[in-house]
Parts: C-alpha cells; structure tokens; sequence
C-alpha cells in the first residue's frame, strides 16, 4: 500500500460479543416463559392489575429487544489526524461554521461570543474557515457581543496558533490556573495582557446586556447597529445580515470570517424554530463561503478539541470509505455537570453506549450540535449522485469581498417569505414538522443511502452546558421526547419508513427512541398498578415458594446486573448509575407522559409542539444546591406531580403491607412479597422527592402546592382502587 492510501481512521469492534449476544439469548427464552406464566396462570377473578402488569411487561419486553440493537454491534473508531496533515495539510477543505442562538436572557451573549471565539481560532488554516452566528432573538445586544469578539478575535486568534494552545475558548483557558507558569517571560507578558483585554471584554459585554442597552459611542462603531434603530420585537422584524469580520489578510495573519445572521421573523409566519435559523444559514453562507462542509454548533456548545475539524476530515476524507460518510458526529459532552450528575444530564448511556451499539450500524443520528455535514447532504443529495443545492447563486465566485450588492442578496435570502412553496425542509436543508429537527433530519440520511461516523477522541471535541435543575431537565426531556414521537407518527416512522434502505438495526435504534414517548404506559403501570393491588391485598406476582418466583427474579436481577456493568465499563460509577436510574424512572412518568399528551395534542390539531429554550443560567443558592446533588425543585411545576404522587402511593403501599403483616403474619403477604420489593424500590430510589416534600425548608423544596395536591391525587387513586375491589 502507498502511504497515500493509508486509511486515516480504524474501527474495532467491542471483544465479547458472543457473551453478549448469548446472553440476549437466554434473556428472550426468560421473556417467553413469562409470557407462557402470565397467560396460563392468570386469575379467575380480580384479572385486571393482572392483564395491567402483564401489558407492562410486554412493553418492557419490547423496549428491550429493540435496544439489543445497540448491543448488537458496538464499535470505536480511531483516527489517524498526521496522517491527514501529512497527506492534505495544503487540501483540507473550507467548512462553515453555524452556531445558533435564540434568546440574550437564556442564553448570555457572553457564551456565545466565547463559542464563536473558541471556533475561529480552531487548529485549522485559518482563511478557510467562516462563522455565520444565527441570532432567534434578532438582539442588538447579541449583536453588540459579537462586534466585541471580533475585535478581541484579532488578538486571540493569532496568540492560539503562535503558542499552539490546545484550549481556545477563552473563558475555559483563563480559569486554567497554570496555563502561563513556567513559559517565556515574552508569553506571560502576553497571557497577562489578553486576560486583562478578555476579563474587560466580559465585563462590558455583561453590564450591557444588564442595562439592556448599548452604549451610543459602541454604536457608532459599526453600521450594523443601524439595523435596530427602527424598534426591532422578537417576532417581528426584517431580516439582518452583518459581517463583522472580513476574511482578509491583516498583518500576515489570514482571519476567519464572521457573519451575523438575524432571519426575518413576521407574526403568523411560521419559522420552524432551529431547523429555520440553520435552513437560513446554509442558504446565506452558500452565498458568501460556501464551504463543502459545515460544523453546527449550539450557542452553548464551545470547541474544547482545537483539533476537532481535522479529526472530523479523517472520516470525511478518507481515500477508502471517506466519500459514504454524510456526516460526522462528535458526542456531546457537558461542563460544570457534578461528580455523580445528579440529573443524568452527561447522557452517558446514549452518548457513550448507544452512540458505539448505533455507530455499528449506519452510523450515529445527527444530534443538532457537534457535527460536521457535507454540504451536498444537506441539500438533499444521494452518495451517487450528488446535486448541487437550488440556490442560484451558489455558483458567485467564492472568495470574493463581501459587496453590498452580496450583503442584500444575504437578506433575501434570509426573509420569511423566501421558503414558500419550495422544497426547503421537506426535502432540501434541515426538516421542518418536529421539533427534533436534528434526529428527522439525520433518518432521512441515513435513509437516502448515507452513512454516518462517531467521532469520539480523547479530548472533548465540543463541550456544553446541560440544564442545571430537575424542572429544566425534564422539560428538556419532555420536548425530545414530544419531538420523537412526531416522529412516530409521521410518515418517517421508522418502523415503517426506509424498509429496504436502511439496515433493520438502525431502524430499531431509531425506532428505540421514538418510543420513549410510549414506554410512559408501561412505566406508568408497572410503577402503579402492583403499589395499588397491595393495597387492596391482590397478588399480581408468584409468591416466594413458587418456581417462578425465581423467573422474576432472574428477568428482573440480570437486566439490573447488566445494565449497572455497561455503565460503569462505559466509565461511570455505581453511585451515577444510580442517579441515572432515578432520573429514568423520573422522566419516565413525568417528561414521558406530558410529551405524549403534547404529541396526541398535536396529532389532533389541538395545539402545537413548541421549542422551548433552555435555560443557562442558575441563581446563586440554587447554584449551591446543585453542587451539593441536592434535588431542586423549587418551583410549582406539574411535571414533579407524577413521580411525586407515584412515590406517596407506593409508600403507602409499603405501609399498608406492614399493617397487613402485623394482622394476619407472614400467610398474609406471601403472595405480596415481589410488590412489597417493587414498592420498597421505588421509594428508595424516590426518597429525594419524599425528603423534597416532608423533610426539607430549603427554597429548593418541592412547593407546597405541589405536595399537597400529589397527595391528593395518591388519595384519590388509592380509595378508588379500594373501591372498585369491594364491589
Ligand atoms: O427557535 C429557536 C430555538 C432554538 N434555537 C437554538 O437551538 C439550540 C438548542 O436549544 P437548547 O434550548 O439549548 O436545547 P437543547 O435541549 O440543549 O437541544 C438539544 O436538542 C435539540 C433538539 O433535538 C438539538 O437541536 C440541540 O442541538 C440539542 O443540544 C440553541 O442553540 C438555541 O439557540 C434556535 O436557534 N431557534
Ligand atoms: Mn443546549
């Protein structure tokens, strides 16, 4: 082989598949004889909690088998990065870089402007490189950040390729306590310098957006402020186009272009959220860049891995298999998460166990931030045929300065109107009709014949910020999940869409998360019904001296064992895992249930699935809750009344099974003893919520409201169960 044709990145697949792949075996056989339990041994009377728990298990056993599909085939990749400097440091490609951002108030212009900063000094050559910033809030002070980074980019960008820094978000590498010890006297003197222009920097930017207004004399430094002399309102505006950094050559270093992008935004016309802003983006950077490939990125997502652009281009262009890959996606990691991430926000099981199991089928599914898009795929091309996109414009010579004439083509193309009757979101761009833009967009892909690939190296390639309290948690989850099921119903459903296309693992993977809207019934009964039948003395489980007892046993026990092994070789601990546990069953009957509801809504005209932000920031004394893992919930939200009101019943189940004990001996609740253990779980793993209603006066507290009205509802369940068995 020349060393030219070197591959640039390997795959080995996870050791011990057949263990794995036996034991999913012996798992099924386990399913079907409980199958076989529950149909012939079902109760002449009192059926009903039993056909309740036996549809759970269904369910369960459903979601199970198709999240074998992940275990299937786990692979890693590694990359090879000198090799491509040695073969095409000269050749790398152009790529375009599109961050969005919606609101200044949830999400501070200082993390995007530290996001675009830790961009354009990427390790990449520097004049091939464009930033297009979509701004949803169409903000001045968004704006005035921005024009704050440019100037202080000029500095930045030239000091992180002349000392090789390896972290080039600005923020991230002055907290780095001893990144200037032991260097030059020459670079301390600079280190010293920048930090005090970037401290600065932050400070101006932070007072003006506090005041909400920007300085008439800042003003006057940049036409663009122009723009928003007319009273701009969130969702009412002409569209903005604003070049804040040129590509040009200045002092023998070659800048990176930066482009603000604010789309029109007109009441009643409909603007599909991220998926719009990113449609936009591609559209305006066509005509300005258009780079053969594009890195989207969140606002509060930053580039940790100045080298991540280069590992991305060891899939995309290696000379064997580089031209299947559509797409390259990075995991997504998260900062400031505690120890033992109290609210599951590091995503662990799917970034890290889920994303090797779906990597060994097609590929991963695009996840909206991370990830680095061949042009072509965007705009709906097929691996064999590649078309260009439909902008008519795509061909103006490429490198040329930003004219006016350029600048108002850009503004059209960013108008409300411009997407009517075309192709843009059905089958051109980012998909329209889900507010999980990202996952659709990805199934379409993969399903016109494109593979994907996971690129995850040793350094964090992009690093984020997750929602910091249960309430944003799970409302985050709620509006994933609301977004999947859309995709359920929808002719993408992938359990009926791309038949024949796409391998039947990837369609279970996909089909595994669309799903999770659903899997609320089984959680939901089987976190209920057995605490209920105890209550009213009914057995929905063999008793202890039973033969099958230890079926039950060996379903339940070995899926735990499993699981809780998967986590911690995927590098987590025990203690997480069971964080991790909580948080399942939390958004199982919260997050769950609410997105289903949304989603039938939805399916019924009723109303529409919105995209809410989240949010970035935390109050001080919430701020040291959280690093203390003590639960918040604080505010009065419906979303805590499920779980709330499924732990009080269950507690009460286990009193009521004390008291039954108490009375009639152990004769009493033999035939109770799997439901008293269910019960006894699901109070131990909820005990936050408990301690959160009954033990806590923090202002983290579940709020009495809440608390009151989930006993209400566990009261209520409860005398009706007791009712329907009296009579
Ligand atoms: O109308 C909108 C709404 C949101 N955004 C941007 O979308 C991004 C994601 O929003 P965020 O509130 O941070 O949601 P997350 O829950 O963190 O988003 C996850 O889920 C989304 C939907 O699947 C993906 O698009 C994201 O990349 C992924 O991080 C942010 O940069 C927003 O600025 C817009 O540009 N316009
Ligand atoms: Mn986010």
């Amino acid at each position: 082989m020349e060393s030219t044709d070197f591959p640039l990145y390997t795959t080995f697949e996870k050791p011990c598949l057949k263990i794995t792949r036996g034991f999913a075996c012996i798992y099924f056989t386990g399913i079907l004889a409980l199958v076989f339990y529950r149909i012939s041994y079902m109760p002449r009377e009192d059926y009903f909690p039993w056909i309740m728990v036996f549809a759970a298990e269904l369910g369960f056993a459903f979601i199970w088998a198709l999240e074998q599909a992940f275990r299937w085939r786990p692979v890693t990749r590694y990359t090879f990065p000198e090799r491509l400097s040695e073969r095409f440091e000269n050749d790398l490609p152009p790529v375009d870089i599109f961050i969005c951002t919606a609101d200044p108030i949830r999400e501070p212009p200082m993390n995007v402007v530290d996001t675009v900063l830790s961009t354009l000094a990427h390790d990449y050559p520097t004049e091939k490189l464009s930033c297009y910033v979509s701004d949803d809030g169409g903000s001045a002070l968004t704006f005035y950040a921005l024009f704050e980074a440019s100037m202080f980019a000029k500095i930045w960008v030239p000091f992180c390729h002349k000392y090789f820094i390896q972290q080039r978000c600005p923020d991230a590498y002055f907290s780095e306590s001893d990144a200037h010890q032991n260097k030059s006297l020459l670079f301390a003197t600079e280190w010293e310098k920048l930090k005090t222009m970037y401290e600065e920097m932050k400070h101006r930017i932070n007072s003006t957006v506090e005041t909400g207004i920007v300085p008439e004399a800042m003003r006057n430094r940049h036409d663009g402020f122009r723009e928003w002399s007319s009273g701009i309102t969130l969702g009412d505006h002409h569209s903005i186009v604003q070049i804040l950094l040129e590509k040009g050559k200045d002092g023998g270093v070659y800048f990176p272009r930066l482009v603000y992008v604010s789309r029109e935004k007109r009441p009643g016309c409909p603007h599909n959220f991220k998926a719009g802003a990113l449609n936009v983006l591609i559209r305006v950077s066509a005509l300005m860049s258009n780079a053969p490939f594009i890195l989207t990125l969140d606002c509060d997502m930053y580039a940790n891995n100045c080298k991540a652009l280069r590992e991305a281009m060891c899939f995309l262009m290696d000379p064997q298999t580089g031209h299947q890959f559509g797409y390259v996606q990075f995991p997504q990691r998260f900062h400031g998460i505690t120890k033992y991430d109290l609210y599951a926000n590091h995503l662990k099981r799917i970034f890290d166990i889920q994303g090797k199991g779906i990597d060994g089928a097609e590929g991963p599914i695009y996840v909206g931030t991370g990830c680095v898009h061949r042009r072509d795929v965007l705009c709906g091309s097929e691996p064999q045929n590649v078309i260009k996109a439909s902008i008519e414009s795509a061909n103006l010579e490429v490198e040329k300065e930003c004219s006016s004439e350029i600048l108002n083509k850009a503004t059209t193309l960013a108008s409300c109107t411009y997407e009517e009757n075309s192709l843009w979101g059905k089958k051109v761009g980012i998909m329209y009709g889900c507010v999980v833009e990202d996952v659709l967009t990805a199934f379409t892909i993969h399903c016109r014949g494109w593979k994907s690939a996971y690129c995850t190296p040793q350094r964090n390639a992009f690093q984020g910020r997750a929602p910091l309290n249960l309430n944003d948690t799970l409302i985050q989850h709620k509006r994933l999940t609301a977004g999947l099921f859309e995709i359920f119903v929808s002719k993408f459903c992938p359990f009926v869409y791309g038949i024949g296309r796409v391998s039947i693992t990837l369609r279970m993977c996909y089909g595994y998360y669309c799903l999770w809207a659903m899997s609320c019934l089984h959680i939901l009964s089987y976190g209920l019904v057995p605490a209920l039948s105890t209550l009213c003395a009914i057995s929905v489980f063999p008793q202890i001296s039973s033969p099958w007892f230890l079926l039950f046993g060996f379903l339940s026990l070995s899926a735990y064992a499993y699981n809780i092994v998967e986590f911690v070789m995927a590098g987590g601990s025990v203690k997480s895992w069971w964080n991790e546990h909580r948080m399942w069953a939390i958004k199982g009957t919260s997050s769950y249930p609410f997105a289903l509801i949304q989603g039938l809504c939805k399916l019924m005209g009723i109303s529409e699935v919105g995209f809410e932000v989240t949010s970035k920031v935390l109050d001080s004394e919430a701020a040291k809750r959280y690093k203390e893992e003590i639960f918040e919930f604080g505010v009065a939200s419906v979303m805590f009344i499920p779980p709330a009101t499924i732990t009080i019943i269950n507690f009460i189940s286990l009193l009521s099974g004390m008291t039954q004990f108490v009375r009639g001996g152990y004769p009493a609740v033999e035939g109770m003893f799997v439901q008293l253990m269910l019960s006894s779980f699901i109070v131990m793993n909820g005990f936050p919520i408990l301690e959160g209603m009954f033990m806590r006066t923090d202002k983290g507290r579940m709020p009495t409201s809440i608390t009151m009205f989930s006993i209400m509802v566990a009261a209520v369940a409860c005398s009706v169960a007791l009712q329907i068995t009296l009579y």
